[in-house]
């Protein structure tokens, strides 16, 4: 159905800018204060510039993203992706090519791994989190991306607006 919900294998959630993929868009909410730690630690380890967030939860053997590019569109060029994982290890795969030129990585995103991917490999590889029988546990990732637009100072900034009194 264009435009309508469509089923996705993983639970996902946007905070503090939306987030488009093949299509779609997953509405942001405002950052809670349980993910304010995380994206304070990642802006000041890797990026300040880091001002969303995704979650996704991937719940046992049914649950996985397909190989894709993330979206460039709004993001800060040359800003890097970086995805924090937590729980059940599983594996983030890297592709490129097609047939027999195809080229495969595959890294242990385990709890507690970081991984930074920078603006150009997202451009010039996939990545993927495959499903497989043997999963039965919960993985959680946080991506951070940088917007230029719609960031999360912004949403601060439009709440705080919306519930400015005058008196
Ligand atoms: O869960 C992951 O590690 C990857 C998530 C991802 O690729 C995405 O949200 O675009
Ligand atoms: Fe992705």
């Amino acid at each position: 159905m264009p435009g309508g919900p469509v089923q996705t294998p993983r639970w996902q959630q946007a905070y503090g800018a939306d987030y488009h993929y093949t299509g779609r868009t997953n509405t942001a909410l405002p950052v809670p204060p349980v993910l304010e730690p995380l994206r304070e630690w990642v802006r000041q380890s890797i990026d300040p510039r880091l001002n969303a967030l995704l979650l996704n939860w991937y719940d046992g053997p049914g649950h996985y993203i397909g190989p894709h590019h993330d979206s460039t569109k709004d993001m800060v060029p040359d800003s890097p992706i970086v995805t924090l994982s937590f729980g059940e290890t599983r594996v983030f795969r890297l592709t490129r090519g097609r047939g027999g030129e195809k080229e495969l990585r595959d890294f242990e995103a385990s709890n507690g791994v970081v991984f930074v991917l920078p603006f150009a490999t997202n451009l010039a590889w996939k990545h993927a989190v495959p499903k497989s029988a043997r999963y039965c546990g919960r993985r959680i990732s946080v991506t951070l991306r940088a917007f230029t637009s719609g960031g999360v100072d912004e949403v601060v900034e439009e709440i705080a607006q919306n519930h400015s009194t005058t008196c």
